[in-house]
Order: C-alpha cells, then sequence, then structure tokens
C-alpha cells in the first residue's frame, strides 16, 4: 500500500452470530477521497464503518488504515480518525464546552481549538449550556465539533446529515464536507446528495458488494435499483 492509498480492504467479512452483516468486501479508497456508501437498512453500512473506526474486528479478510493493520495496529490509528454516528458520543449533563475540553485534553489538543470550533457552527451562544438541552440539528453539531476537533486524516459519517437544515449543513461543510479535504466514508440513503459529493461509490445490499465503482459511472437510478425490494 502507497503513502496516497488510505483505506485499503480485502476479503473482509463479518459476522453476528449466523449472519453475515458484511461479506467479502474489497475496496481502496486513495488519500483525500470520498466513498459514499449506499445500502437499505441492514445492508452492512454501519458494520463497515465500525470496523474501520476499529470498534469492531472483522473475521475475515484483511483492512489496513493509513498503512497500518488492523486489528493488531488499530491503537497506532485511532488518534487519526474521526467518527460521526447517530450516537453524538457525548456526555448529556455537561456542556458542549466542556465536552470538547475533555477531549480535547484526551487528543493533546489546544483548548483555543474548542472555542473556534463552536463558534464555527454558531453554537457559542448555547455552549455553556448540558447538551441534554439541545435539538437534535445543534446535537449534531457538537458531535461534528468533536469528530473534528484532533483535526483526523480520515473521517467516518454515518449520514452526516440527519438532523440538520440548510443552514447548518453548509456551516458543516469546511469541517466534515469535501472541501475538509480529508479522505471521508459516508453512508447515505439520498441518492442525489450522496452522488453529489463521492469519488467513489460502494452499493450494499445484504452484507454483498452490489456495486463499487467511480462515481461517474453510477447514476441515481442504479442507487436507486439498491432500494428496491
Ligand atoms: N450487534 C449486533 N448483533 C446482531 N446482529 C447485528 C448487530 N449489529 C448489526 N447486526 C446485523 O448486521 C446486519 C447489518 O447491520 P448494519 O447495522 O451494519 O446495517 P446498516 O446498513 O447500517 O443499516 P441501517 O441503514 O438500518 O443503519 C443486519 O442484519 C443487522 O441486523
Amino acid at each position: 500500500m502507497d503513502a496516497a492509498t488510505a483505506i485499503e480492504l480485502r476479503g473482509l467479512t463479518r459476522r453476528y452470530g449466523y449472519r453475515t452483516a458484511l461479506d467479502d468486501l474489497t475496496l481502496t479508497v486513495p488519500a483525500g477521497a470520498t466513498l459514499v456508501v449506499f445500502g437499505p437498512n441492514g445492508a452492512g453500512k454501519s458494520t463497515l464503518l465500525r470496523i474501520l473506526a476499529t470498534l469492531l474486528r472483522p473475521h475475515a479478510g484483511t483492512a489496513s488504515i493509513l498503512g497500518e493493520a488492523l486489528p493488531d495496529r488499530a491503537w497506532a490509528v485511532r488518534g487519526r480518525i474521526g467518527l460521526l454516528t447517530h450516537d453524538p458520543l457525548l456526555y448529556g449533563d455537561l456542556s458542549a464546552r466542556e465536552n470538547l475540553r475533555f477531549h480535547a485534553r484526551l487528543h493533546g489538543v489546544p483548548l483555543g481549538r474548542v472555542d473556534e470550533l463552536l463558534a464555527e457552527v454558531k453554537l457559542e451562544r448555547r455552549a455553556d449550556e448540558p447538551v441534554h438541552t439541545y435539538s437534535r440539528g445543534m446535537l449534531q453539531r457538537a458531535a461534528a465539533c468533536r469528530a473534528v476537533l484532533h483535526d483526523p486524516e480520515i473521517l467516518l459519517l454515518d449520514e452526516p446529515r440527519a438532523n440538520l437544515d440548510p443552514g447548518a449543513i453548509a456551516l458543516l461543510e469546511p469541517l466534515v464536507g469535501r472541501e475538509s479535504g480529508r479522505t471521508r466514508v459516508v453512508t447515505s440513503h439520498d441518492p442525489a446528495g450522496g452522488l453529489a459529493e463521492a469519488d467513489l461509490v460502494l452499493g450494499l445490499r445484504e452484507g454483498k458488494t452490489a456495486f463499487l465503482a467511480p462515481v461517474a459511472e453510477v447514476d441515481a437510478a442504479r442507487v436507486a435499483e439498491l432500494y428496491a425490494a
């Protein structure tokens, strides 16, 4: 794997009991590229993200991130990955500022970055209130700050636009969008929106690769087919 390759998966397989959630997945994501993953509920998208986030071990095949093989070298890449999922991974009783300061200390990030990020996503006014009092969109903005606090090279994003209004989507673009310049794996159920930000497109169905192609070779109809019964 050369330096221009950020993620390399070969025959990646993960089971839960007798059920195969991800079956023999092989792909390469170049550094700085965006892989968008489509698939109906239960297709294996979250399982893939959890393996890439080093939260779950593969049962077969190999996974390499930034040149480090998982799971053995997971510790070496964990701090270079940012994860944004439906779970904001924030302490509800702490404010956004307290949560972010906690994570900043964990990662050795200067505390000034917390205030910069809160301003960037326009949360300063509510930054000292407990996050359990936030709306879903506000929570997602705080969670996005947490995901990029340590300036990760790789971003794993599970439907990152869920709960966001158009203004908030625009605010988060520089942090988690294409323009962040990071290597990204993004799950989506929105064919047009997902294709608009993809370099590579993966369609999963019941854990198997239905298609894997550069975005120029995939249209919205092909994505929609995935969701047809
Ligand atoms: N902890 C678990 N225990 C047992 N089965 C699981 C577990 N997590 C996921 N699965 C199963 O693995 C398969 C893939 O699930 P996964 O969550 O990866 O799908 P998904 O594509 O992310 O779905 P969604 O769009 O609904 O979020 C499903 O059949 C699911 O029921």
